[in-house]
């Protein structure tokens, strides 16, 4: 068992006027992985480093498969963690760089070089034990970290950007293996990074944070398709969910400038106020020319072929709106589109707050 329980986590740096995380509590299930994603500055770090034992909360709790471990220092967590920057020693092989976490524990000789074996077959790193880190590409490099970190069958893994040092290629590559190791190994996983797509592909759930507080946790898709604010639509996904203001009416219409669409039953109590509404590029149907049937007038600004679908940025009542459309879609900038969203896959945003006005 080693479920990881945070509760309440305060902390303040000295001389800081904010906190830098404020109050948050979260568990992560045994066995779970679970990301923590969002903007520079919002948290993530001190959050982990506070699981790790590396950084002292001023208030709140860190339990570890049940133990509180709030005062315990690092090394009797029994985590392991693996950092942006690689953190393997140059003058050691990748065997010895492997191993090194066993030998510091006192692992016997035998049982060190089995376990060094086996971490190094999940990673695929049998053929260059016996090499030095700087005979390693990138990508090989963050691997030995990885291994270094698994080999300890810690009950739980704490992983910071392990794959901001690589090329954006290699990036994607290591992303899906770390997905298939960790999974495997059924570690208990925090895992840190500022880079959207990444969270949405590893999270069991993906909590965004922000300003020292977690916004949304759930399952990618889920926090995805229904940000509670408008801060999460505007964080998760490329591009960005489209956030247009448009007024409720009285007779039952969202306006956005001078052209309508319907609102939903749901938004009745809202008659008179200004809302923003939130839908994504691909949610999105567009037709070519004024006569292609969608309910919404847009004059096309940019074009941008993607290779899978073409991007359109287009000007919808005065707000620039993004829409992906088919790659076989054909249009050129000062042409006129037409939109429609399917009512389903609108959203709705108190223009003010930013939270969702319904579920
Ligand atoms: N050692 C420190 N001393 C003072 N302030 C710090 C320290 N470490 C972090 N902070 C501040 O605390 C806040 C949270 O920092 P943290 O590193 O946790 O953010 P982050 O979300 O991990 O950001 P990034 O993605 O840039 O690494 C930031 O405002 C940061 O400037």
């Amino acid at each position: 068992m080693a479920e990881i329980e945070i509760r309440d986590l305060v902390k303040t740096y000295h001389g800081a006027s904010y906190r830098a995380t404020d109050a948050v509590s979260l568990t992560v299930a045994d066995g779970e992985f679970v990301v923590l994603v969002g903007p520079s500055g919002c948290g993530k770090t001190t959050l982990l480093r506070m699981v790790a034992g590396l950084e002292l909360p001023d208030s709140g709790t860190v339990a570890i498969g049940g133990r509180d471990v709030t005062g315990l220092p690092a090394r009797r967590r029994n985590v392991s963690m693996v950092f942006q920057s690689y953190a393997i020693f140059p003058h050691m092989k990748v065997r010895t760089n492997i191993g090194f976490g066993l030998a510091m524990r006192g692992t016997p000789k035998a049982e060190i070089e089995t376990r060094v074996k086996r971490a190094a077959d999940v990673l695929e790193l049998t053929d260059y034990l016996d090499r030095y880190p700087a005979q390693l590409s990138g990508g090989q490099r963050q691997r030995v970290a990885v291994a270094r970190a698994i080999v300890v069958d810690a009950e739980v893994l704490l992983m910071d950007e392990p794959l901001s040092n690589l090329d954006a290629l290699l990036r994607l590559q290591f992303r899906a293996e770390l997905k298939r190791i960790v999974g495997r190994l059924g570690a208990t996983t925090l895992y840190v990074t500022h880079d959207q797509a990444e969270a949405m592909s590893l999270g069991d759930r993906v909590a965004v944070m922000r300003s020292g507080r977690i916004a949304q946790i759930g399952p990618p898709v889920d926090v995805y398709d229904r940000p509670t604010e408008r801060f999460v639509g505007g964080f998760l996904g490329a591009p960005p969910m489209n956030f247009v203001p448009a007024t409720v009416t009285r007779d039952g219409h969202l306006a956005i400038g001078e052209q309508s669409l319907a609102a939903p039953a749901t938004l009745k109590g809202f008659a008179g106020r200004e809302i923003l509404l939130g839908v994504r590029a691909e949610n999105i149907n567009v037709g070519a020319g004024a006569d292609s049937g969608g309910r919404l007038t847009a004059t096309v600004e940019v074009v941008e072929p993607t290779g899978a679908a073409m991007l359109l940025t287009v000007r919808l009542a005065g707000h620039e709106v993004k829409v992906q459309a088919p790659a076989s879609f054909r249009t050129e900038p000062d042409s006129v589109v037409r939109l429609d969203c399917p009512p389903e896959s609108l959203r709705y945003y108190d223009a003010e707050s930013g939270m969702a006005l319904v579920a």
